[in-house]
């Protein structure tokens, strides 16, 4: 499989002696995030408990991309432990250490360890509008109507 779009990213040496994320297939949208504590540490996430967890990766994006931090399901499905601000924002003009906001929503401790993949990223183009204040906005069906407002007249008739 061949890519549709190649980004070029500066990274740093990861700052914790780990080796940098990959993508693990040819067709992976996103490339996992490593949890990077300190060497012999474990954190232990109590169920609703919450922590920033470093990766140990600096990037800089090019202008006009924004980077994603995305929980993996895997995780998710069998832990309950996902990404707590899911998609986390990382801006093009960031250069700190991407950190992991990590809860456990499941019933049970959860351990997290130094190599473990925790998230993943995923790098997208960032569409940057111009706000133009207007007297009203165009008209349509939807209307203003929202949050389950649609198939409410099917519903009606069958119930
Ligand atoms: O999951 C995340 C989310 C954010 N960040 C970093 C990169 C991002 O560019 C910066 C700010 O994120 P955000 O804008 O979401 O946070 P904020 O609460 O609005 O903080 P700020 O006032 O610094 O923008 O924090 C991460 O490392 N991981
Ligand atoms: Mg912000």
């Amino acid at each position: 499989m061949t890519a549709t779009l190649d980004l070029r990213v500066q990274v740093l040496p990861h700052g914790r002696g780990l080796p940098l994320p990959a993508y693990a297939t040819a067709g992976a949208a996103g490339f996992d995030l490593i949890c990077a504590l300190p060497e012999g540490e474990a954190l232990t996430l109590a169920p609703l408990a919450r922590a920033a967890v470093p990766t140990g990766l600096a990037i800089a994006l090019p202008a006009g991309f924004e980077a994603q931090v995305r929980p993996r399901s895997g995780l998710a499905l069998k832990q309950g432990v996902t990404v707590l601000n899911a998609p986390g924002t990382v801006d093009a003009d960031y250069r700190g250490e991407v950190k992991v906001l990590l809860v456990n929503l499941g019933e049970a401790p959860v351990v997290l360890e130094r190599g473990q993949r925790i998230a993943q990223m995923v790098v997208a183009p960032v569409t940057r509008v111009h706000l133009v204040e207007v007297g009203n906005l165009d008209e349509t069906t939807r209307g203003s109507g929202g949050f389950g407002s649609t198939g409410l007249d099917a519903a009606a008739i069958s119930g």
